[in-house]
């Protein structure tokens, strides 16, 4: 269209045509929203993700496509990307799981106002789904569902295109390792080296010349020239595992590193150019460190650009029954269910070893079980989480989230088979039993009143409602 040939009347609201024609170059899934929601254009890439068909996609609202929900992802206890737009930021993000036609999927999402000739409000959202990490069991990658988890995936997902240092911080077994390498994935740099090292692994006296690498002749047994770790990752990531252990004659040499990108071999004359984007990880806590004056200040403020803190297994119970599937499906195929009472006393253990112990412990089932049906037996003697542990409350919540988070930890406790019985032990009726069910698959968070009538019949659970709402059956 020949814009500078149009008379302001012709400037009309953009037809079906033009917003088609915006998303459509684009590879990933695109679409077109208003201030309601509602899709008005999306492309053949969000098309062949959602649903196959553009009529049910068109004129639809975004959330009912992507989460199956009746309402915005902001009142199910998502963040919602439009709604930074809305409140004045030139453009919103976000982190959902979305219910894609392959099935759940992390989905990072973008929204970008569109200008628009009549200025009624439209935006573009684009979706990036995430290729290193899965709701459900998936053969390699990380798993997880729970809130903690994708916080800590948002976090991975805004740092990982950019060329900033990363701290990783987390207990042994959290997945440390699995992250640097997910981050170095997504990254510019992913299909070049990836390097790892463990600082706490290597003897004081061979750190410097494993990473920097040595001359010929530099020391005792140096026969040859060596390349060093910061050479052999060139153009890559170099993942500094346990770096709380590094001498402090070393944190001096990686702080003029990180602060020149330059290096001298151990025995070398010359400064060598490095091209490295440094991960770091440890599970000790460095500012305490800093007090003590075991490692450097300037040396933790440079690494320390931008933290992401892995969470342990004890603070998101609600993915062990994933990580249990992932892990059995991962070790043995096909995998042996997991009986009730195993599955309780998996539930109920304090993981101080993290997703590693958990791994450890399912590897040693699967050899007792001889394949079969895995039983308390076949577990080591897991002594249960005591709620009066300092563990048991690790930061201060919303009630709301702390009753949706109990909800879900005594279904699963009971087995979710006898309902009657968990109303009576939770004191509360089972139509109010129902209805909190209900908010909870809903991922809403609980009703303020819990006691209030308008339960719902067995099997006939339906749309989360929120106050003031109109409740629609599930399919219709
Ligand atoms: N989210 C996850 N999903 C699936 N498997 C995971 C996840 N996180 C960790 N694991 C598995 O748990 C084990 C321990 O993970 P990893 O080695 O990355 O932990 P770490 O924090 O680096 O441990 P350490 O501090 O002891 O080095 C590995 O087998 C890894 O594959």
């Amino acid at each position: 269209m020949n814009r500078e040939r149009q008379s302001p009347t012709e400037k009309q609201k953009p037809t079906h045509v033009d917003l088609q024609a915006l998303v459509e170059p684009f590879p990933e899934p695109m679409i077109v929203i208003g201030d309601d929601y509602r899709i008005k254009a999306a492309n053949q890439a969000y098309i062949e993700a959602y649903a196959q068909d553009r009529r049910k996609i068109v004129g639809k609202k975004c959330h009912e496509v992507s989460h199956h929900s009746a309402v915005p992802c902001d009142l199910a206890g998502e963040d919602c990307p439009l709604k930074d737009l809305q409140n004045g930021s030139p453009h919103g993000k976000a982190f959902h799981i979305h219910h894609s036609l392959g099935g759940r999927v992390f989905a990072n999402v973008e929204v970008f106002p569109v200008e628009n000739p009549d200025h009624s409000p439209l935006y573009l959202e684009r979706i990036q789904t995430s290729t290193i990490a899965h709701p459900d069991p998936e053969m390699d990658g990380l798993v997880g569902e729970s809130p903690a988890f994708s916080r800590m995936l948002a976090a991975i997902h805004r740092v990982a295109h950019q060329n900033a240092t990363v701290l990783l911080l987390g207990e042994t077994g959290t997945g440390k390792d699995l992250v640097s390498q997910a981050i170095h994935k997504l990254s510019p740099r992913g299909g070049k080296p990836f390097v790892a090292v463990d600082c706490s692994g290597l003897p004081e006296n061979l750190i410097e010349s494993e990473l920097f690498g040595h001359e010929k002749g530099a020391f005792t047994g140096a026969h040859s020239r060596k390349m060093g770790l910061v050479e052999a990752a060139r153009g890559g990531t170099l993942f500094l595992d346990e770096i709380g252990e590094l001498p402090l004659n070393l944190q001096a040499k990686l702080l003029r590193l990180l602060e020149t990108n330059v290096y001298r071999p151990v025995g070398g004359v010359d400064a060598k150019k490095a091209d490295i984007r440094l991960i770091s990880a440890t599970h000790r806590d460095l500012s305490s460190m800093v007090r003590e004056g075991t490692f450097r200040q300037d040396l933790f403020y440079r690494i320390n650009v931008f933290p992401v803190h892995l969470p342990a297994l004890r603070d998101r119970p609600g993915d062990i029954p994933l990580l249990v599937e992932t892990i059995l499906g991962r070790l043995s195929k096909p995998s042996p269910p997991v009986s009730k009472d195993a599955m309780d006393l998996l539930l109920s253990h304090d993981y101080p070893g993290n997703i590693r112990e958990l791994k450890n412990i399912l590897e040693r089932a699967l050899i007792l079980s001889d394949g079969r049906e895995i039983l308390p037996d076949h577990l080591p003697d897991l002594s249960l989480r005591s709620e009066t542990s300092t563990s048991f409350f690790q930061e201060i919540l919303p009630l709301a989230e702390m009753e949706r988070k109990y909800l879900q930890w005594a279904l699963q406790k009971s087995g979710g088979n006898n309902l009657p019985k968990l109303a009576k032990a939770l004191g509360i009726s089972l139509r109010t039993l129902y209805r909190k069910i209900d908010f909870l698959r809903k991922g809403l968070p609980p009703e303020e009143n819990g006691s209030s009538s308008g339960g719902q019949e067995p099997g006939r659970l339906m749309f989360g409602k929120r106050k003031g709402e109109t409740l629609s059956p599930k399919g219709t």
